[in-house]
């Protein structure tokens, strides 16, 4: 199991501190939220941590090891990132991006056996089984988010960065997402998921990092995070704080109106 770290990360762009000494921990084999308003950085500091990025300063490990040492083959093979963007050429089959996954464990020779077991396996997974004959120039955005995240399980990683994975997805499709991210995270996975949803963030995360302006404005468990104190003063909204009565973990309701 893979616990993340990073100390005292910036990133600049132009003249904005994006990053600005960002210190976080993902817990082994747990969800890690990442929330914060639109803008504080969530999808920075994911492209980060998986290399998509480069930081102007600061560390970051994996398992105490620092991701710098990590050649960018060997740093595949351990950290997936699930992004909302959709990069791939027109004309592929959902099967034939679900299987670029799989390219950072390939040698020279072509896709074995066990490379289809996995493709195949992700893709169920992930919800997307019967999207593999699909063009994917034709999905939807839900359907893309599963094969993309069917891409990610192909992978195999360690560490699972997901960027608003339930961005697109209905109801029940949000409910399967987060608890297919449970599950893998119950099964030895390291998982960091930004989430717009702060209810998502209380019901299935075990650790929750807040972001603000680039920077960490609170950490630590749903309960201790997720207070209408915070709330009130990272997103500038008065939210009730209920309490369920089988957890003490928080559920966040919008005030009634008169
Ligand atoms: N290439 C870029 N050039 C300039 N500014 C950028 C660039 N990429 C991101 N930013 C800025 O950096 C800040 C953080 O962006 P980021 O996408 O990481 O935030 P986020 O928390 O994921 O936001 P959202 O919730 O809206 O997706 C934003 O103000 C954004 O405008």
């Amino acid at each position: 199991m893979s616990e993340i770290h990073t100390q005292r990360v910036t990133f600049t762009r132009g003249r904005r501190l994006i990053a600005d000494g960002i210190d976080i921990t993902g817990p082994a084999g747990s969800v890690t939220a990442l929330v914060g308003p639109k803008g504080s950085g969530k999808s920075t500091l994911l492209r980060l941590i998986a290399g998509a990025l480069r930081a102007d300063s600061g560390s970051m490990s994996l398992d105490a090891e620092p991701l710098s040492s990590l050649h960018r083959r060997e740093r595949a093979q351990r950290i997936a990132l699930v992004e909302q963007e959709w990069a791939t050429a027109d004309g592929l089959g959902g099967r034939d991006v679900v299987a670029l996954g799989r390219v950072p464990h390939q040698g020279w020779f072509a896709t074995t056996a066990d490379d289809e077991r996995v493709i195949a396996n992700s893709l169920t997974a992930a919800g997307a089984a019967d999207l593999a004959d699909r063009d994917v120039a034709t999905l939807s955005g839900g359907e893309r988010q599963r094969i993309n995240l069917a891409r990610a399980l192909a992978q195999q990683p360690s560490l699972l960065l997901a960027d608003e994975p339930t961005n697109h997805l209905d109801i029940r499709a949000q409910w399967e997402t987060m608890t297919l991210l449970h599950g893998l995270s119950r099964n030895g996975m390291t998982v960091i998921a930004a989430l717009h949803d702060l209810n998502h963030a209380a019901a299935f995360a075990d650790h929750v990092v807040v972001l603000a302006d680039g920077r960490v404005a609170a950490a630590g468990s749903a309960p201790e995070v997720l207070t209408a104190e915070t709330i009130a003063a990272v997103w500038g909204i008065s939210l009730e704080v209920m309490r369920r009565a089988d957890s003490d973990r928080p559920l966040l309701v919008f005030p009634l109106l008169a």
